[in-house]
């Protein structure tokens, strides 16, 4: 079987405190082929973030990592300070929730844009500017050349994630992470963002981990799910969203509230870490 791009084995994040351990990634496994996209999906402190932060080695030193993270076969854990800082730049790249959290305020557009391509590659300042126009125009930001005198606080939410895609995209990675990227736009910026990362990455053939807590979103946009709970891939294939198997993401199915009918609370879960030890127990 060939190596898949990205591929996460048993790995375990272990936090040292002084009272002893917690475990908050439980044996991940998964992968990712080339090209390929994968929905991690899971409630707020399931372990989303710590497992992207796992794939590019950002977590915490005060985490012990256990297990194996390959991309494309090479260690990404024994993986020297000069190939990680390649395989961070080169073959992964980032988006994240907020962007303006991961832009500097008083740096204009275009030298956000250009910086990497002009310092790390050598990319002359002018061709660096003319890949940027073009791809701002690609992820559909009209006058690009205008935008890239703009500072971010001129831009809107979905038009800085635009922004932060065409950076990426730049940047000609073979795998993307994006950790809820839509979470903090409005409705409408949500799809348009979204339906721009899809189409620029399938048209690219760039792989796709996606990080988000909407099942729903995550089905219709990705080749396969990835249902997490409590630092543990509790179910993963093709057709997790139509087949849920795990009483977990039955439950986070059942939970959405539905266009016909009037919510006055979210509905609590009933699947809680007491029910998901007991069927850990079980299944072991
Ligand atoms: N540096 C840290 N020190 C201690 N605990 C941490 C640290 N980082 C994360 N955690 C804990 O690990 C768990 C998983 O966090 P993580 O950020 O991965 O969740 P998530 O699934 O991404 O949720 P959200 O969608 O809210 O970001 C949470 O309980 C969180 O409080």
């Amino acid at each position: 079987m060939t190596e898949p791009l990205l591929r996460l084995d048993d790995v375990r994040a272990t936090l040292r405190l002084r009272g002893g351990e917690q475990t908050l990634l439980d044996g991940v496994s998964l992968t990712i082929g080339e090209g390929e996209s994968l929905g991690l999906v899971g409630e707020s402190g399931s372990g989303k973030s710590l497992t992207t932060r796992a794939i590019t080695r950002m977590l915490d030193p005060a985490f012990r990592v256990t297990g194996e993270i390959a991309f494309d076969g090479a260690s990404v854990l024994s993986m020297n300070p000069a190939a990680l800082r390649r395989y961070r730049s080169r073959d992964v790249g980032m988006i994240f929730q907020d962007p303006r959290a991961h832009v500097n305020p008083v740096h204009r557009v275009g030298d956000f844009l250009t910086e990497s391509l002009v310092r790390d590659r050598g990319v002359d300042r002018r061709e660096a500017e003319r890949r940027a126009v073009v791809l701002l125009d690609e992820v559909g930001v009209r006058n690009p050349e205008q935008r890239l005198r703009q500072y971010p606080h001129e831009l809107s939410g979905g038009l800085l994630q635009r922004v932060m895609i065409a950076s990426v995209l730049l940047a000609e990675p073979r795998l993307i992470l994006a950790d809820e990227p839509t979470t903090a736009l409005d409705v409408t910026a949500q799809s348009d963002v979204m339906a721009i990362l899809e189409e620029q990455r399938r048209a690219r053939g760039l792989a796709l981990l996606f990080i988000t807590h909407d099942l729903e979103l995550a089905a219709a946009c990705c080749d396969r799910l990835a249902v997490m709970y409590a630092g543990q891939i509790v179910e993963q294939g093709e057709h997790v969203y139509e087949a849920p198997s795990h009483p977990y993401t039955i439950e986070l199915l059942g939970a959405r509230p539905s266009i016909d009918e009037r919510v006055d609370r979210l509905p609590v879960l009933r699947y809680d870490r007491a029910t998901h030890e007991l069927l850990k127990a079980e299944a072991s």
